[in-house]
């Protein structure tokens, strides 16, 4: 487990959160109590069996919902709406991004919003756009390039807005195994160079143990954190060699296990002291 309380240098934390669904049918009790905190700099993975709340907690987190109960707290203030220092990638690129506009407009879309005058939007996305290796492509419509490359649009959107911290929702899921091979090394590199506070959110055990410096399991719903294990692999990853490493194949049989007793409604609450048979004298 992951001591979260002793790091003064706390950027969030999300506070007994709970979210209950009203339905037709009755309350959907989605989040039942989450509590764990992101230190400023961190890239942490969050993992749990679906329909576990993953999505439901970044909306939390991002301000799109409330919570039921709760509170998610950014650089000490409450979030109550979508915060100006966080940004967002989600799995469908392809409705995120306007495919009326070019790649730069596209990525160009929150520095307008957010008020930034032309010159400083013109070198922000630019060096977004080298950041994600599209450099070439900035008159092109997102509808001319590849999955992979709208991702990478969709990622320097992100990072030309300079967010202090990024979550990001399954957003590899939709492209071929070698672009999310690439895509997972780019967001590293980014954050590595942007000295971002990433979460991201994903059903890909191996890389949540490849991405992050931390991985958050999450209970079946109604869901509390399972686990929260710090992964002590080196800074530096690469996609053979950090692979085959005996310490991410511990980390991966870990996590397995976890999200394997979860999917069959283990809860970390529910240890008890387990009776073990003495040897008769
Ligand atoms: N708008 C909604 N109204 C009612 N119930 C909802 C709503 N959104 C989500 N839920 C329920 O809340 C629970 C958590 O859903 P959520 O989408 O947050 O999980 P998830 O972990 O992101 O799922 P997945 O891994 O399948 O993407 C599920 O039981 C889901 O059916």
């Amino acid at each position: 487990m992951v001591d979260t309380q002793s790091n003064s240098d706390v950027l969030l934390s999300v506070r007994s959160m709970k979210k209950v669904y009203p339905t037709p049918g009755g309350p959907v009790e989605a989040v039942r109590d989450l509590t764990f905190d992101l230190r400023r700099g961190e890239f942490a993975c969050i993992v749990g069996p679906s329909g576990s709340g993953k999505t439901t907690l970044l909306k939390c987190i991002s301000g799109l919902m409330a919570p039921t109960s709760g509170e998610v707290i950014l650089d000490g203030e409450r979030v109550a709406g979508p915060p100006r220092n966080m940004a967002l990638v989600f799995q469908e690129y392809g409705r995120s991004l306007y495919s009326w506009l070019r790649v730069e407009d596209n990525v160009a879309l929150p520095l307008r919003a957010a008020g930034i005058g032309p010159a400083e939007r013109r070198e922000r996305v630019a060096e977004a756009l080298e950041a994600v290796g599209l450099a070439h492509v900035p008159q092109s419509y997102p509808w001319q390039l590849s999955g992979g490359m709208q991702q990478r649009v969709a990622i320097a959107r992100a990072v030309a807005y300079r967010p202090e911290i990024l979550l990001m929702d399954e957003p590899f899921a939709a492209v071929d195994a070698q672009t999310r091979a690439d895509l997972e090394d780019l967001v590293r590199s980014v954050w590595k160079k942007l000295g971002l506070t990433v979460l991201f959110v994903t059903h890909d055990i191996d890389e949540s143990v490849y991405l992050g410096e931390r991985v958050i399991i999450l209970s079946s719903s109604p869901t509390v954190v399972q686990d929260d294990v710090r992964i002590d692999l080196p800074f530096e990853r690469d996609q053979l060699e950090t692979r085959s490493m005996k310490q991410f194949v511990v980390h991966r049989h870990h996590v397995y296990e976890q999200i394997q007793l979860a999917k069959r409604g283990f809860r970390a609450e529910d240890t008890r002291p387990v009776a073990v048979a003495q040897p008769s004298a």
